[in-house]
């Protein structure tokens, strides 16, 4: 990883009450009701991507965007990106990935935005205040589905694009967008497409920018670094039915027992992954990593009210946030076929299969930690003495990443920072995880980055997920100003 602190001198350029930036900044105030307007006809749409019945729903979105994209004048293509192998046997195709230009000049840079259009499950029943899908403006707050994750985002990044073209302000860079409606469950096909365009699409991208993360607190921020995830179902699988307690209870080998133990063997109590040499290639931490920390405004105490605990594994902040960003984690999710409606059913499930990720860090391998996870659970199976059937499949095998300081864009970003929130960017990671990332850098060799606009509490994944419309408003602020900032006509060095 590179540890470079990043100094952004303000630039005669750069001054926020330069005139096109003033004009831009009005539009945005004066338009923002019809933004979130927009940001609202979006949430509304269901686009949840871990269930292909669902999938009719993420194509829509993708119209959606497609549909906004051409009355922009931007170019639009629909990609293929093949079929997956459904869990009954079906084979469905994948929603496409959208890829879109706008006319360019092949003196300027090239940027290339990557979002996505799909989102997590949402049901009202899960606690959520308000209809998950149903965008709600509470004291400030934009509370849906996909509000900060990562719908808010893609369409603050289009608003950016229509300020430009409403003001009849020159853009200074060509845009290209490269967006997809399976980040949710491992962005299917996405990787094999990069490689197929890399000659073509991406030839002429200078940049690559992801804004699909949140603040560490509430200072803007510059993301360096994400952490990569592999996702497991393991399986349990025995009795020809589900059968009465009452009647088998005692006598028979319980799938869920079994699952029970295999998933207590993963993690203990405290974090710890249990499974041997899983952490073994973890980079070990130096002086000047440990001091990157010890400067983000990370308020260990509001942190704790965000979340609602007492306190966390860790006690410093520091330790916390080294958790977050440069330990792995392991994290059990849920038990399929488990019984998990309100009320009493004493019936013994007779196939279960239990869901859990762990997140990767540098220097981590996702193959290396799947084989682990496979013997791992193929002895803790064989000491119970089962005779029941156990297996164990990855879904999701998504690399870490750790971007480079020095890039120019980052540079382009802390100015846009300072014009915007009149501060100096904080230099974070980010715990969560972008399937793509990793590949992007690794595929097409271009310069990445991911600049954040969601709050540190906007809870994706979780109920209640919003975006403050501060956020939102000021990050298309942001957006229009790092397209402003970034060399005219410069190519990444
Ligand atoms: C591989 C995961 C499903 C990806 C997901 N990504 C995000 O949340 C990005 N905002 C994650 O759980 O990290």
């Amino acid at each position: 990883p590179v540890f470079i602190l990043l100094h952004t001198p303000a630039s005669s350029s750069s001054a926020a009450g330069s005139s096109p930036l003033k004009s831009l900044f009005q539009y945005i105030d004066d338009h923002q009701d019809q933004f979130i307007q927009r940001l609202a006809e979006w949430v509304a749409v269901q686009s949840e991507s871990s269930d292909p019945a669902k999938w009719i729903e993420v194509e829509k979105m993708l119209n959606i965007t497609a549909q906004r994209i051409r009355e922009m004048g931007g170019s639009v293509e629909l990609a293929d990106v093949g079929t997956q192998q459904l869990s009954s046997g079906a084979v469905v195709p994948v929603p496409p990935v959208l890829l879109a230009e706008f006319p360019g000049d092949p003196k300027k840079a090239t940027l290339c935005i990557y979002g996505h259009v799909d989102v997590q499950p949402a049901k009202k029943e899960d606690g959520w205040a308000t209809n998950p899908y149903n965008l709600t403006e509470i004291s400030g707050n934009l509370y849906g589905r996909g509000a900060t994750d990562n719908k808010g985002p893609v369409l603050a990044w289009l608003h950016a694009v229509e300020v430009y073209q409403a003001i009849e302000q020159e853009i200074p860079l060509n845009l290209k967008f490269i967006i997809e409606g399976t980040e949710e469950s491992g962005s299917f096909g996405l990787r094999e497409l990069i490689m197929e365009r890399n000659d073509s699409f991406f030839a002429d991208v200078d940049y690559i920018v992801i804004s699909d993360s949140v603040w560490a607190s509430r200072n803007p921020a510059l993301t360096y670094g994400a952490r990569g995830s592999s996702y497991f179902f393991v399986e349990v699988d025995g009795p020809v039915d589900d059968f009465h307690s009452g009647v088998y209870g005692g006598s028979i080998h319980e799938p869920m027992t079994d699952l029970i133990a295999l998933l207590a063997s993963l993690v203990d109590h405290t974090g710890k992954i249990l499974i041997p040499g899983v952490t073994d290639d973890v980079v070990p931490l130096t002086d000047s990593e440990r001091k990157t920390y010890q400067n983000i405004s990370f308020d260990l105490e509001d942190m704790k009210k965000v979340v609602g605990v007492k306190h966390f594994l860790q006690d410093t902040k520091v330790k916390v946030l080294m958790a977050r960003w440069r330990h792995p984690s392991l994290s059990i999710h849920g038990i399929q076929g488990a019984f998990s409606e309100p009320g009493i059913k004493t019936v013994i499930p007779g196939r279960v299969i239990g869901k859990f990720s762990i997140r990767h860090v540098p220097s981590m391998n996702p193959p290396d930690v799947e084989r682990k996870v496979q013997e791992h659970l193929k002895q803790v199976f064989n000491g119970l003495r089962s005779p029941n059937r156990m297996k164990v499949t990855s879904a999701i095998g998504a690399k870490p990443w750790v971007g480079k300081l020095c890039d120019n864009q980052y540079v382009a970003g802390g100015k846009a920072i300072k014009n915007v929130f009149g501060m100096e960017p904080e230099l974070i990671r980010e715990g969560s995880t972008v399937p793509i990332l990793q590949d992007f850098q690794e595929v097409t060799g271009k310069s990445v980055m991911m600049l954040p606009i969601g709050g540190h509490d906007d809870g994706e994944h979780s109920k209640n997920e919003k975006i403050s419309r501060y956020n939102f408003i000021e990050g298309t602020k942001l957006f229009a100003a790092y397209i402003y900032e970034h060399l005219m006509g410069g190519k990444n060095d």
